[in-house]
């Protein structure tokens, strides 16, 4: 049997994309794995599943039960699963990659300002495009699961890189799927972090975490006078490894910068808007008056083809 797939990126956040329009592809975690290998099969750090909300509700995913509660129009679900056959909730370049995905079959127009509104675990989200092709992201409601304890004390958490004489205080930030913020005091110290092992985390996640180094760059003032916020960061994402980018990580670096700078600042204001430097490129995210975030970045389809299965 063959299996066709495209392969796209967002900012170098790679993934498998499979167009299961009829929803009865039995996406396995060892079919993943095969496919996500990058000796043995196609490679990405994510395989993403195109599948009818519907579908995904007749198998029993409740939560696509309430994206079409939500909202009737999201009739398309991103599947999404990490490298390790793992399911997560949500993925920020992956939401871009599946919206370009989602316009290459012809099942969005978001060239005329359009809006693509679809199903994830974490709830429906909606995409347009920029005019300079970039595709923006509400991403939803963000929260910090330390509530505002943690905010007020920058952390709720410990992180451990390997090499580091100790470990690191850090803020946990909920995306939809978890993340754990740590800061460094220079990029030398961020480019020289060992991310080939899985930081260590405590109190230990129960469901485990995305982990975002960052260090926070000086802002920058757009031609309107608008301070930008600055963010480098490398991130080890849950059920994968180091990625060269992780967009719902760029919006917990930034909202992590966010906090500790109102915190340090006190009355003074802090920008909505934060431009985030990842090994793969850079994403922007802004922070919206109603509790949402936004994350606008390029997404790429590369190459299609067909995978033999045994
Ligand atoms: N790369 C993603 C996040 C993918 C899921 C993550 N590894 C998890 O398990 O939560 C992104 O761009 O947000």
């Amino acid at each position: 049997m063959t299996l066709r797939f495209t392969k796209g990126h967002g900012t170098h956040n790679d993934f498998v994309l499979l167009a299961d329009t009829r929803g009865d592809l039995d996406l396995t975690a060892d079919l993943v794995r095969r496919l996500a290998d990058r000796r043995g099969g196609i490679g990405g750090d994510g395989v993403i599943r195109l599948a009818p909300t519907a579908a995904v509700a007749r198998a029993g995913e409740e939560v696509a039960d309430r994206v079409l509660a939500e909202e009737p129009d999201a009739i398309w679900f991103m599947d999404y699963r990490n490298a390790d056959g793992s399911v997560a909730q949500m993925c920020g370049n992956g939401v871009r990659v599946f919206a370009a995905f989602a316009e290459s079959l012809g099942l969005a127009d978001l060239a005329t300002g359009g809006e693509l509104a679809l199903g994830t675990r974490a709830g429906v989200r909606r995409v347009r495009k920029e005019p300079d092709g970039w595709y923006a992201v509400d991403m939803g409601a963000w929260s910090l699961p330390g509530g505002a304890g943690a905010a007020a004390q920058g952390a709720d958490a410990q992180v451990l890189v390997a090499g580091w004489p100790a470990p690191r205080p850090a803020l946990s930030v909920d995306l939809g799927n978890p993340h754990t913020v740590v800061a460094l005091p220079s990029l030398d110290e961020l480019a020289a972090a060992d991310l080939a092992r899985a930081p260590q985390v405590e109190p230990v996640p129960a469901d485990g975490t995305n982990v975002e180094l960052v260090v926070p760059l000086d802002e920058r003032t757009t031609g309107d006078g608008a301070s930008v916020g600055r963010v480098r960061m490398r991130v080890h994402e849950r059920g994968v490894g180091e990625t060269q980018s992780c967009g719902t990580g760029a919006c917990a670096a930034a909202l992590a910068v966010r906090t500790w700078a109102r915190h340090a600042a006190g009355d003074v204001p802090v920008p909505d808007v934060w431009e985030v430097e990842v090994p793969g490129g850079q994403v922007r995210v802004r922070v919206l008056a109603d509790g949402h975030v936004e994350l606008a970045g390029p997404a790429e389809l590369v190459f299609t083809g067909e995978v033999v299965l045994p």
